[in-house]
Formats: structure tokens, C-alpha cells, sequence
């Protein structure tokens, strides 16, 4: 298990090993020593598993406090192009984001710490993704974010016309407009 840093403090890449032979491959999804080696000091309490076809764009979401997630994000089949925005008040990356390809093929994961808005687009005909969270599902406490928002710059690789987005997430506010988060809560 590798775990590559990026340019925002706290966000991870975990590339696994991976030992493929005839049969197949098999590989470690979640080891909580490696992780806590890496820093990655989350209890995660549920599982959550989505399935999406080509466009799909979930996000960018969040919980506010008390309910603020980390998350452990994956995926088992195809292609997304997964983003965290940094909106922790006070943050030096504040409104800066990390995104990565993560895929069945390269089997990447993103630990993706409280204080950050959390969303992904299907590159792929379908996606399976896969994700831990470290706190309760919470509907009164979900947030979101417009993941247009000019503010954010993010490039989502797939033009605006072609996402699928549910009601909720196509009523999102700006990140101006948005509710911050505290650092380390
Ligand atoms: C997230 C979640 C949803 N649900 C229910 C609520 C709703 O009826 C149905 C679908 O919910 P949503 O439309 O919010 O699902 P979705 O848009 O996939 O929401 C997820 O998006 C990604 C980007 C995240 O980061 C996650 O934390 C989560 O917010 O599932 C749960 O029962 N438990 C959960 O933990």
C-alpha cells in the first residue's frame, strides 16, 4: 500500500498492491494500521455503495457539524473523476480542490478528511462506488456546493450538458453562499 500526499494537507491518495494471477487479483481495500501509519486516524462507522451510468455527477456534498464525515472513497467498476474541495474556514487551501481519476483498473482511493465538500462525475459507461464514511448519515445536516461554480475552477473533464444530477444537487448554492467548516471538527 502506497499513500501518495497532494497538494492539499489532510487529502491522500492510497494506491493498494495488487497481486493479480490466473485466477484473478486480490488486494487489501482497507488496512486500518497502514492507514493509521499514514495518519489516517478515522473510526469509520458505515459503508455506502452507489452505482451511476455515463454523466452522473454527485456532489459536491458535506455534512455540517456535528455530523462532518471523513470519507474513504473508491471504485469497483469503471471510471470517475473523483473531487475534494477544501472548505475549512481558515484553511490556507480554502476553496482549492484535489481531483483524481480513481477506477476499477487503477484501484486508487482518496481518504478525503472532515472539513471538505465531496463529489464525483462517471467517466465510464456505469461506475460501482464504494466509500467509508467515518460519522452518521445525518439528512438534516447534508450541504452542498454547486460543482459549476466558477469559484472552484473545477475542470470535470465532461461538459455541463451532459450530467445527470439529481433535483437536490442542481438546487446547490455557490461555495460564497455556502455553509464553512471548522478546521479539525
Ligand atoms: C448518503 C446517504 C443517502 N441515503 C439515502 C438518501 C436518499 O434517499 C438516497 C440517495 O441519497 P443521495 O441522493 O444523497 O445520494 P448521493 O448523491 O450518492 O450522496 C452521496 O454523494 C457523494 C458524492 C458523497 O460524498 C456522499 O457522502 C453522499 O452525499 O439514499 C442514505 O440512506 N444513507 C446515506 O448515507
Amino acid at each position: 500500500m502506497n499513500i501518495i500526499k497532494t497538494k492539499v494537507d489532510g487529502v491522500v491518495i492510497i494506491v493498494p498492491k495488487v497481486f493479480g494471477d490466473t485466477r484473478g487479483y486480490f488486494f487489501e481495500s482497507w488496512k486500518a494500521t497502514a492507514c493509521r501509519e499514514a495518519g489516517i486516524g478515522s473510526t469509520f462507522i458505515q459503508d455506502n455503495e452507489s452505482k451511476s451510468c455515463f454523466g452522473v455527477l454527485r456532489g459536491l456534498h458535506y455534512q455540517a457539524a456535528p455530523y462532518t464525515q471523513s470519507k474513504l472513497v473508491r471504485v469497483v467498476v469503471g471510471a470517475v473523476l473523483d473531487v475534494a474541495v477544501d472548505i475549512r474556514r481558515g484553511s490556507p487551501t480554502f476553496g482549492q480542490h484535489v481531483a483524481v481519476e480513481l477506477s476499477g483498473e487503477n484501484k486508487r482511493q482518496m481518504f478525503i478528511p472532515r472539513g471538505f465538500a465531496h463529489g464525483f462525475v462517471v467517466l465510464s459507461d456505469e461506475a460501482i462506488f464504494a466509500y467509508k464514511c467515518d460519522n452518521d448519515y445525518m439528512p438534516s445536516a447534508e450541504r452542498g456546493i454547486c460543482a459549476d461554480d466558477p469559484a472552484l475552477g473545477i475542470d470535470w473533464r465532461i461538459d455541463r450538458e451532459k450530467w445527470v444530477m439529481s433535483p437536490k444537487d442542481q438546487a446547490l448554492p455557490m461555495l460564497a453562499n455556502a455553509e464553512f467548516l471548522e478546521i479539525g471538527k
